[in-house]
């Protein structure tokens, strides 16, 4: 029984009929279609599929960084098609958190100035406060002791890490991580995942993330399946 089924858990992302068409040149690729999807706070989900399934297209999606050809994206209750650009930048900041799979830090700037950077834009927080949430955000995937250094002294993994302190910095509701341990061993992207999945268990944070991994796979609570830009099937994960 997945832990979110509840009615306690409101909803925070609402995907109905969705279809996204890219153009090519004169060429067109149907990257989704029909796709509905509802997902609860608190839940720890998969998107897999093989490349080219659309698993990326989906998570910008629902990320808003881009815009169905039709079809209606509700995030936190609020209906996506309705936003201006602005607004639409705004509710992206406040309430969505990125992890990449090839991390994107600035590599000019420290693991802590990598946290502090999406903060600088909440103007009304204090530089106490956001020193504070730097910290703890640090501490919380370990790396208390590494806040001086900058990407390229730091591992795989832990750039990973701070890329997972920068996204809750911002204390988001919703974390998306496209292929978060794509560029990562496997044992290091398991232990990633289990830093994801503990964050997701002491906090209310609902987790999207994609993978073609089938171990990756397993370490999710709710899995769905794309295959050629359809949701195909929806394995209930004990
Ligand atoms: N900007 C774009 N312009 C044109 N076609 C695109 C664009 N982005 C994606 N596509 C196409 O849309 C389809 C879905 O791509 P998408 O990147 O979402 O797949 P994916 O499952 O994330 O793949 P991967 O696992 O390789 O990252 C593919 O056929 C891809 O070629």
């Amino acid at each position: 029984m997945n832990k979110v089924s509840g009615l306690d858990y409101p909803e925070i992302v609402r995907i109905e009929n969705v279809f996204k068409k890219y153009t090519l040149g004169t060429s067109q690729v149907q990257a989704l279609r029909e796709i509905d999807l509802q997902i609860r706070s608190g839940e720890f989900l998969a998107i897999a599929g093989p490349s080219g399934s659309g698993k990326s297209t989906l998570l910008n999606l629902i990320g808003c960084i881009d815009t169905p050809s039709s079809g209606k994206i509700y995030i936190d209750g609020r209906d996506t098609s309705g936003q201006t650009p602005d607004q639409l930048s705004e509710l992206r900041a406040r309430t969505i958190g990125f992890i990449f799979q090839t991390f994107n830090l600035f590599s000019v700037l420290s693991a802590e100035e990598n946290v502090e950077y999406p903060l600088l834009q909440f103007k009304e927080l204090s530089a106490a406060k956001r020193r504070e949430r730097v910290v703890r955000f640090l501490d919380i995937v370990g790396l208390r002791e590494f806040a001086q250094h900058r990407p390229n002294q730091l591992s795989g993994g832990q750039r990973q890490r701070v890329a997972i302190a920068r996204a809750l910095a911002t204390h988001p509701k919703i974390i998306l991580a496209d292929e978060p341990t794509a560029n990562l061993d496997h044992k290091t992207g398991e232990d990633i995942l289990q830093l994801m999945k503990q964050i997701n268990r002491n906090s209310s944070t609902t987790f999207i993330f994609s993978t073609h991994d089938a171990k990756v796979m397993a370490m999710a609570e709710r899995l769905v399946r794309i295959e050629d830009g359809q949701l195909v099937e929806e394995d209930m994960v004990a």
